[in-house]
This record gives C-alpha cells, structure tokens and sequence, in this order.
C-alpha cells in the first residue's frame, strides 16, 4: 500500500491536557479514509496536528514529505486541502466571490465547480450568508477543490444536514475520492459504509482499531464497543 499521510506516534498536549497519547497511523493514496471516535477523542485535533494547527509531536509525513515542524499555509500549499467542520464561508460576499479568493481568475466558472456544483452556479450572486447549510458546505467544498491536492482533510461535512443534503454532500465526496485521497471525520455510519475503504478509530489519545469500513461498521457489538453507537441507532446515507 502506498500511504499518501503517515502518522507516527503523534502527540499534542493543550496545556495540562494530553489529548493525543501517540497516535499513529497511514492514509492510502487512494480513496476514502475515515476517522471515527467518540465525542472529545481528538479527531479535529488530529487533523489540525497534520496541518500545523495544534501544537504537535511526533512525524507527519505527505508523501515522502516531513512537514511536522512546516507552517500551515506551506503545508496547505504543498497540497493539503482542509475542509474545517465550521465551514467558514465569507458570509458578507457572495458564492463567486468566496471562490475568487482562491482562484480569481475563474470564481464559479471553474470547470470542476459546473461538473459538481450545478447549484452554486446558479447561485453564483447570491450572499454565502444566506445560503442553507448544505450549500455552504458545498461552497468549502468547491473553495478547496479549485487547488491542486495531494489529500483532502474534511471534517464532519454533513453536521446539522438534512438527509437528502447529506446523500448529496457524500456523492460528491465520492466523487472527488476517485482522484484524490481523502480522511474523513464523520459520524454518520451508513455514510462511512457507503463511500469509506478504510476506517481508523481513535480512543483515549491512541488508534484503537484500523480496518476495513464495511467490516466494521456492519459489525453492531464492534461499533458499540468502540463508538458507542451501531447502524441501528443512525439514519441512512
Ligand atoms: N484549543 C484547545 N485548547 C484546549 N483544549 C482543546 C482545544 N481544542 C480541543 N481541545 C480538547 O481536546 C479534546 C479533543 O477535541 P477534538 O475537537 O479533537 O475532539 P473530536 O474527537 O473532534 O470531538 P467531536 O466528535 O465532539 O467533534 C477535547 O477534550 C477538547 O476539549
């Protein structure tokens, strides 16, 4: 397997609080990668300590790439696309002035936002503020996928959706993965079954389990003992 993110015992401390213990683990070069964990186990943190937004420990590589001690805007520019569980859109500027700040050539009328956003075209005037969850979710989206990436980091995409605009969300995830390597944060099973290979659990500050998504989260009493929670308590994909 070639590993386009590899962890190597991982630490970060905030303040007196220990929240990753050695985290280690590989993301394969090709498809979806999810990381799943309990509330508070330190998924955002592991994310952040790839891009250099928690005060980490330990080897991170991208590719054959060391970037542990590197800022984040050069790890960002060196191919690391993040999609924050926030989402972060300018509210005040509208859909193609959100995405003119990364390519202000193009905005909107980039190729791969008519291929996969049909929706943010036609609402390429309207203020990102007033846009519903799910459409600014797919403007964080669209807004790191006008770069060039070695990996995607998306953190809990379809928090707070409503069904129909989590299925739409995880289709285009699918999508993307078909060219570029992606570890997921989420919490919706049925979702991680649909699009995820692989699955990487954290518990108290270390992995606890990496596999298959599939075999695991048809597995209930697995899920219960490491999640907490098993298909049969979420909502389908
Ligand atoms: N900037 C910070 N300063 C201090 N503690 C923090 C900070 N950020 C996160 N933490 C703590 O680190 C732990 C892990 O948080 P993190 O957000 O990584 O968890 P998570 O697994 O993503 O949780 P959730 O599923 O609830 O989003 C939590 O106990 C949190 O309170």
């Amino acid at each position: 397997m070639t590993s386009v993110l590899t962890l190597e015992d991982v630490h970060v401390r905030y303040g007196g609080s220990h929240v990753l213990q050695g985290v280690s683990f590989e993301v394969p070069d090709t498809g979806v990668t999810a990381l799943l964990g309990r509330n508070g186990v330190g998924k955002t943190t592991t994310l952040k300590a790839v891009l250099g937004l928690a005060p980490r420990t330990g080897t991170i590589r991208v590719r054959d790439r060391e970037v542990q001690g590197e800022r984040t805007h050069r790890i960002v520019a060196g191919g690391v696309g993040y999609v924050p569980e926030d989402r972060e859109v300018f509210g005040g500027l509208t859909v193609d002035e959100n995405l003119r700040l990364v390519d202000q050539a193009s905005g909107v009328d980039a190729p791969i936002v008519g291929e996969l956003f049909p929706d943010l075209v036609a609402r390429r005037h309207q203020r990102a503020g007033t846009l519903s969850g799910g459409q600014q979710q797919m403007v964080s989206l669209a807004r790191v996928l006008l770069r060039d990436n070695d990996l995607l980091l998306v953190d809990e995409p379809t928090k707070g959706l409503a069904p129909k605009l989590v299925t739409e969300v995880a289709d285009v995830l699918a999508r993307v993965a078909t060219t570029t390597p992606i570890l997921l944060v989420e919490q919706n099973l049925p979702l991680v079954r649909r699009i995820a290979d692989t699955v990487v659990v954290l518990d108290a500050g270390t992995v606890v389990h990496r596999g298959d998504a599939a075999a695991l989260v048809e597995d209930p009493e697995l899920t219960t003992e490491l999640l907490g929670v098993s298909m049969r308590a979420k909502g389908a994909a």
